[in-house]
């Protein structure tokens, strides 16, 4: 008799926004970078992939369903993923005869993001980390975290960091088959659990030069590039670390927007340009520099992707200060709907001569994310097939 049983398997898995970015690789199709990064992940209450693993000897072919909407599942990116995962099952199956072979038959993968995709909010790190995840699940692997972020990072690169709640590294490597570009947690979210982030949208729709391909016309024409990942990067991954051990926000926040400016200025160093950033992005830059001075103390920090949207962090102690200057700014907007963005108080006195700033933001900002630091990836009985 055909065994027709369906397996399957479900998980959320977070977004993370890094404070010391990864952008250039040596390796492409190992996604294997020329510098480490680390990031914050963020909580799941408030962004998060969702996904489903499901095998059956009566699936025909693997497939991917994102939001509704077939994906290719044939790009290299994601059957590197799904040949490593089958792989380790294989070894699971050789080792135990009873275990049913689920190496040999297709997958059908369902996922779903509860935000925009593509639009700079780190879409493909939650979501390769959470299909990683979900098929390693499926699999029963006895892979930790840093083993499958091995994998998920040959998904994109920055969702191996997505694999770990709380402050995350991914240490560049050496070997040139990419066995040491592993994710490993430098703190759970507990250890600096008041860590907070207000997200300003500055727009989610599809940007115009990816990350992929963005990266790497910078490590082809930038000599700002090899500045920055020979000199600036491993000593500001060391105090970073320190300063998330000592949980020294002024240091952190130094160090992020500093890395993110470097980051940006490499943009701008690339030929032709990259510009990530616009002016409500540079509104958003003014109007921390501005809290921080009418704090007397540095409160926040900001930090960009690859695209328009700021990403403040703060700590929970100042969040009339921060959240609170842009509640009053940006109080009309979606998104301070919830428990935590309703527990915002809008601050009476806004930052003085910041009118400017103020109107940018006000007609580039469409939508508020207040969040804050979370847990890494979590099972869940709920499944989308
Ligand atoms: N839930 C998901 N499951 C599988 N793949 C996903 C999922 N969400 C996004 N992706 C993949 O990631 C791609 C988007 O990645 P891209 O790097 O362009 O944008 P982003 O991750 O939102 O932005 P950034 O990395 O710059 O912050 C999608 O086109 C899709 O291939
Ligand atoms: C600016 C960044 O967000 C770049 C992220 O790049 P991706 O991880 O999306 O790139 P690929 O490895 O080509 O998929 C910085 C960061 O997250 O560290």
């Amino acid at each position: 008799m055909v065994d027709e049983e369906t397996y399957k398997a479900s998980t959320y898995a977070p977004v993370n926004i890094a404070v010391i970015k990864y952008w250039g690789k040596r390796d492409t199709k190992l996604n294997l970078p020329t510098n480490s990064s680390l990031s914050v992940t963020l909580s799941q209450d408030d962004l998060r992939t969702h996904t489903t693993a499901s095998c059956s000897s009566t699936v025909e072919k693997d497939s991917l369903t994102l939001n509704g909407k077939d994906q290719d599942v044939s790009g290299a990116r994601t059957q590197a993923c799904l040949r490593e995962l089958r792989r380790l099952r294989k070894d699971v199956e050789e080792k135990d005869g009873s275990a049913p072979k689920l190496s040999e038959l297709k997958l059908k993968i369902v996922s779903e993001n509860n935000f925009p995709t593509a639009a700079g909010l780190a879409s493909s790190a939650a979501g390769f980390a959470a299909l990683v995840r979900a098929i390693a699940d499926l699999y029963q692997l006895p892979a930790t975290p840093t083993e499958l972020s091995r994998i998920a990072r040959q998904g994109s690169g920055s969702a191996c960091r997505s694999l770990f709640g709380g402050y995350v590294a991914w240490q560049q490597g050496d070997k040139e088959d990419g066995s040491d570009s592993l994710a490993y947690e430098v703190a759970p979210a507990s250890h600096w659990p008041e860590m907070r982030a207000v997200i300003l949208v500055a727009s989610a729709e599809k940007k115009d030069v990816s990350s992929t391909a963005g990266m790497q016309q910078t490590v082809a024409t930038s000599a700002l590039f090899k500045h920055r990942a020979e000199n600036v990067v491993p000593g500001r991954m060391k105090a970073m670390e320190a300063a998330i051990h000592d949980r020294d926000f002024a240091a952190f926040a130094q160090l992020t927007t500093r890395d993110s400016n470097n980051f940006h200025a490499c943009c701008a160093d690339t030929d032709p340009p990259i510009f990530y950033m616009n002016d409500t992005s540079r509104a958003a830059v003014r109007m921390c520099e501005a809290i921080n001075a009418a704090a007397g103390n540095v409160v926040c920090a900001y930090t960009f992707d690859a695209g328009p949207n700021a990403v403040v962090y703060y700590l929970a102690e100042h969040e009339k200060e921060v959240a609170g200057t842009f509640k009053a700014l940006l109080g009309e907007k979606t998104g301070w709907e919830g428990k935590r963005g309703g527990a915002v108080e809008a601050v009476k006195k806004l930052p003085e001569g910041m009118e400017v700033a103020a109107e940018l933001l006000s007609s580039g900002v469409s939508r508020i994310i207040p969040t804050g630091v979370g847990d890494g990836p979590r099972k869940t009985e709920e499944h989308l097939c």
